[in-house]
């Protein structure tokens, strides 16, 4: 059995760093990880692992940019739309590996996910090769400092994720950065972030974070504003899709927390008996009392 891990998510949510800790614990744990890059801009200088399989070996980045004019971001939709039609070239290079776990670092073209058929295409083709793949949606905790910020993450990850047959993990990258201090009222409430709890209430998607804004100006002043807050209120309580799982790469546990749910979705090693994910309340951030 063979299986596949996408790692997708906005611009900078912390995929790359993720694919290579993810790599780092799959070696440590003597299971064989291939890296795949299929970022046609990724930066090679920057690579721990060398990927198995990189889109840049199909498709150059600077040749599109150069020959069709195309900007950075165009080129790299280019750059899927040509990955797309040359699906034989990717079958043809995932022929060779056998039981082996594809850890697949996607872009971050947020155009990629909301508006392109590439996740449910490259999806329908990794299953016609037998590959059990799970998809990772990647948003960065610096998103719950604002929370309409947040909430557009989480309407992206809800429109990236429906209509997707396979399971699907979303994860609150970079924890490390956020910092709770329950002492001073102002130190850590910069991002309103005093408590626990507080913290829960962006994993698990309080839709009540952008209905109560007493003080906020611009909810008070545009009632458009207030009745589009409200309908996305409205969306969120109807269709609870969408929750985070805290990934902090500075504690072991925490990545092998995110891991254990992955292996479990895909129910990793299916002729041994599945993994349960170990206890919520041994992460630092699932504690809420
Ligand atoms: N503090 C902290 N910084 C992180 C973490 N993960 C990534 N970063 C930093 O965030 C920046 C972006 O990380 P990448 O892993 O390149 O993000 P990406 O999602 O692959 O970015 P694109 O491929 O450009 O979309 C880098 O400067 C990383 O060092 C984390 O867990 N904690
Ligand atoms: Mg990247």
């Amino acid at each position: 059995m063979r299986y596949a891990v996408l790692v997708t998510g906005p611009a900078g949510a912390g995929k790359s760093t993720f694919a290579k800790s993810f790599m780092t614990h799959l070696a440590a744990s003597k299971r064989t990880g291939h890296l795949v890059n299929l970022d046609p801009a990724a930066d090679p200088s920057s690579f721990e692992y060398e990927p198995t399989i990189d889109i840049r070996d199909l498709i150059s980045l600077e040749d599109v940019m150069s020959e069709l004019e195309y900007g950075p971001n165009g080129g790299i939709v280019y750059c899927f739309e040509y990955l797309l039609q040359n699906m034989d070239w990717l079958e043809e290079e995932l022929g060779g590996y056998e039981d082996d776990y594809l850890i697949i670092d996607c872009p971050g073209q947020i155009e990629l996910y909301t508006h392109h058929p590439f996740i449910p295409t490259l999806v329908q083709h990794l299953s016609r090769m037998d590959i059990r793949t799970c998809a990772t949606y990647l948003i960065e905790s610096q998103f719950m400092e604002d929370k309409y910020k947040f909430f557009s993450g989480v309407l992206s990850a809800m429109s990236a994720m429906v209509n997707l047959e396979i399971p699907w993990i979303n994860v609150m990258s970079k924890m490390d950065l956020v910092t709770l201090n329950p002492e001073d009222p102002s130190g850590g409430a910069r991002n309103g972030l005093r408590k626990k709890k507080d913290i829960a209430r962006y994993l698990d998607p309080d839709p009540l974070l952008i209905a109560t804004t007493r003080g906020d100006k611009s909810d008070k002043t545009n009632p458009r504003f207030h009745a589009l807050n409200q309908a996305i209120v409205q969306l969120i309580e109807d269709h609870p899709l969408v929750s985070f799982l805290p990934l902090d790469l500075t504690d072991t546990d925490s990545l092998e927390y995110v891991i254990s749910h992955i292996d479990y979705t895909m129910q990793y090693g299916e002729s041994e008996e599945p993994k349960e994910p170990h206890d919520l309340d041994e992460g630092d951030f699932q504690d809420l009392e």
